[in-house]
């Protein structure tokens, strides 16, 4: 089976071209051991590039311990990237069908090659009844008291399609990252689990974030995350709608369209290498 390593950010996923061969079988097995970095190609996880009957292509997405995530932030921006590339669909504007719906994706290229890519990530889900927690039974998650291992957290809860709890911090250390991070994901008042993000705030236009993620551990960047973390940063009045999110991996920027209400990322898109999986 070929396969393409990509990054964006430095969140980094092993890509299989669905176009090109027959969908793989036991894909939760597959991302799993592929995604292994001692004994795999290595990444944080599995991406498959599938024909869609009602976008330009549909994208699935396997997280380092195979359990499947209803969207990736980082990985659309790649596999429109792949699309335009390998002219399987050489169009400056795409549809891409996700576990949250069709998403419209914006692609800048230089020579031959897409650089840079804009997401309409869609709406930012804010109400408790639909965001997959048990902090608050109705209303909203903004800077809601949390305890954890006796630390006092203030967190805001967001989905975007995927769960996302977000922790505004002085400094995002590898205490909070890796010693709370994996406790916060598996935290019964989760009950899909979640994604965790650190964030400092620089001003009211640029903030730092470390992400724990559901399913793969710490990554170096989370697109879902980023969107997330805007959307907590504006409700709680800590920054504007238009900001840069330094990640340990790059940069992205965001911007919650007042308007429309959509989140709007912009990001790189990276080939990496192509190989040949004999596993
Ligand atoms: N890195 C991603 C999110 C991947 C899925 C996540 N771990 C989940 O289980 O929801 C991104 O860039 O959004």
């Amino acid at each position: 089976m070929q396969f393409t390593k990509m990054q964006g950010a430095g969140n980094d996923y092993v890509y299989i071209d669905c176009f090109a061969q027959p969908t793989p079988e036991n894909i939760a097995d597959l991302a799993i051991r592929i995604s292994d970095r001692h004994f795999g190609v290595g990444g944080d996880g599995l991406v498959l590039i599938q024909p869609s009957e009602i976008a330009d292509a549909r994208m699935r997405m396997f997280n380092a311990d195979g359990s499947e995530s209803e969207m990736c932030g980082n990985a659309i921006r790649c596999v429109a990237k792949y699309l335009y590339d390998h002219d399987i669909r050489r169009t400056p504007t795409l549809n891409i069908e996700t576990g949250v719906g069709v998403l419209k994706l914006d692609l800048q290229a230089e020579g031959d090659r897409v650089q840079q890519v804009t997401v309409n990530m869609g709406k930012p889900i804010l109400e408790a009844a639909e965001v997959p927690t048990t902090i608050l039974p109705s209303g909203r998650v903004v800077d809601e008291k949390f305890e954890i291992d006796g630390h006092q957290l203030s967190v805001t809860c967001v989905s975007m399609g995927n769960p996302h709890c977000v922790c505004f911090v002085e400094s995002a250390t590898d205490e909070l990252v890796l010693g709370l991070g994996p406790k916060i994901e598996v935290d019964p008042r989760f009950p899909n689990r979640t994604n965790v993000e650190f964030v400092e705030v620089i001003s009211r236009g640029e903030l730092r974030q470390r992400t724990w993620e559901r399913g793969s551990g710490e990554t170096w960047a989370c697109g879902t995350g980023a969107s997330a973390v805007c959307a907590a940063a504006v409700l709680s009045g800590r920054t504007d709608r238009d900001v840069l999110i330094h990640l340990l991996g790059g940069d992205l920027r965001l911007r919650w369209d007042e308007a429309s209400g959509d989140m709007f990322k912009t990001g790189p898109a990276v080939e990496v290498f192509t190989g040949q999986w004999e596993g």
